[in-house]
């Protein structure tokens, strides 16, 4: 006989935006030290975890069709990470509803990882602590400390270190996804390579203080003018249309306009919710985009949406 269905638990996740990745030279582990300033967006995936037999992946959004289902999706691997650590089978049914443009450099699959784990640790009642959370989010991938805590936090090593930042106001966003992906190895490989080609010296990576006063103050004027990516002449490179993309946001009235991360996902800075529609409806009916979304920031970490 079988018992009532026992009802899944549901964790959301935000994507991120670098509103600094400052990127020093590479490291012998095939790594880059980073300068990384996170700041989470209000765009979401919602990962629920619901007992089953086996370890399964379903996924549902726009996207779906782009991500793993199989052991090498990051919230199957987050899974089988806390399970082992607790000495329990990772037998469970994990849905990722999926709203983050899939490698779009919005850090989708760490927001997915990050989520599983919320999700498992709850289902399964390992009450993990934050400091064993984080120690696994680190194991799967350098964004995904962040998704887990959310808000601004400054990442140093490669990017898993984190320090809070606070925020004092609410930011205005726009995003544009473009029609097909990055892969984030290949643009700090470009990223080595221009490096290299122009005989530059890279300097160890630091984060900029007016950029940090920016956030705290919440002038999105002052951040405007001190965001930065070193990644973004390398993802120029790899994906030349993003260039007239952010010509376009920027004609449209954004403060300012850079590549999201490892790319393509570009990012507009708006001075308000009107004026971020306005950039929004602009860069619908020019450019070439697979989806415009605006938002706002800074958003908080992993949450249960649901609690058992
Ligand atoms: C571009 C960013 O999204 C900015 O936040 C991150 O630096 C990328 O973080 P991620 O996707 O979590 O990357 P990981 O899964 O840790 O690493 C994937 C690959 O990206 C490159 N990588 C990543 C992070 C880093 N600090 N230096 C690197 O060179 C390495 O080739 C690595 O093998
Ligand atoms: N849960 C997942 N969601 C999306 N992609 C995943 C997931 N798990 C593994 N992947 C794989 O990872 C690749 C990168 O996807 P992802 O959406 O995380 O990129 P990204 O947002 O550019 O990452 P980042 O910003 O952290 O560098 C995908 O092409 C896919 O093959």
């Amino acid at each position: 006989m079988t018992g009532p269905a026992t009802p899944g638990v549901t964790a959301r996740v935000p994507a991120k935006v670098n509103v600094q990745l400052a990127v020093g030279g590479p490291r012998p582990d095939g790594f880059h030290d980073l300068a990384n300033v996170f700041l989470a967006v209000g765009l979401y995936d919602e990962v629920t975890a619901t007992e089953a037999d086996e370890l399964r992946i379903t996924c549902s959004g726009p996207d779906a069709a782009q991500v793993p289902l199989d052991r090498s999706n990051l919230a199957a691997r987050a899974a089988l990470a806390l399970a082992e650590r607790h000495g329990r089978s990772a037998a469970v049914h994990l849905h990722i509803d999926k709203d983050i443009p899939v490698a779009g450099g919005m850090a989708g699959g760490s927001a997915d990882a990050a989520g599983a784990l919320v999700a498992c640790d709850a289902l399964w009642d390992t009450r993990a602590s934050r400091e064993e959370l984080l120690e696994i989010c680190a194991e799967l991938g350098s964004d995904v400390p962040f998704s887990l805590v959310g808000g601004a936090a400054l990442g140093t090593g490669r990017g898993e270190r984190l320090t809070p930042i606070e925020v004092g106001g609410t930011f205005h966003w726009v995003f544009a996804a473009a029609d097909g992906g990055l892969s984030t190895p290949a643009v700090y490989c470009e990223f080595d390579r221009l490096c290299a080609a122009e005989g530059r010296t890279v300097p160890a990576p630091e984060a900029s203080p007016a950029l940090l006063d920016a956030l705290r103050t919440g002038d999105p004027k002052a951040l405007a003018d001190t965001m930065s990516n070193d990644l973004q002449p390398a993802a120029l490179s790899l994906f030349p249309s993003l260039a007239d993309t952010l010509r376009t946001g920027s004609a449209a009235g954004a403060l300012a306009s850079l590549v999201s991360g490892s790319g393509p996902t570009t990012a507009y800075l708006a001075p308000s919710a009107a004026a971020a529609e306005d950039i929004a409806q602009t860069l619908r009916t020019s450019a070439t985009c697979r989806t415009i979304r605006t938002t706002t920031a800074p958003a908080p970490g992993a949450q249960l949406l649901t609690a058992r």
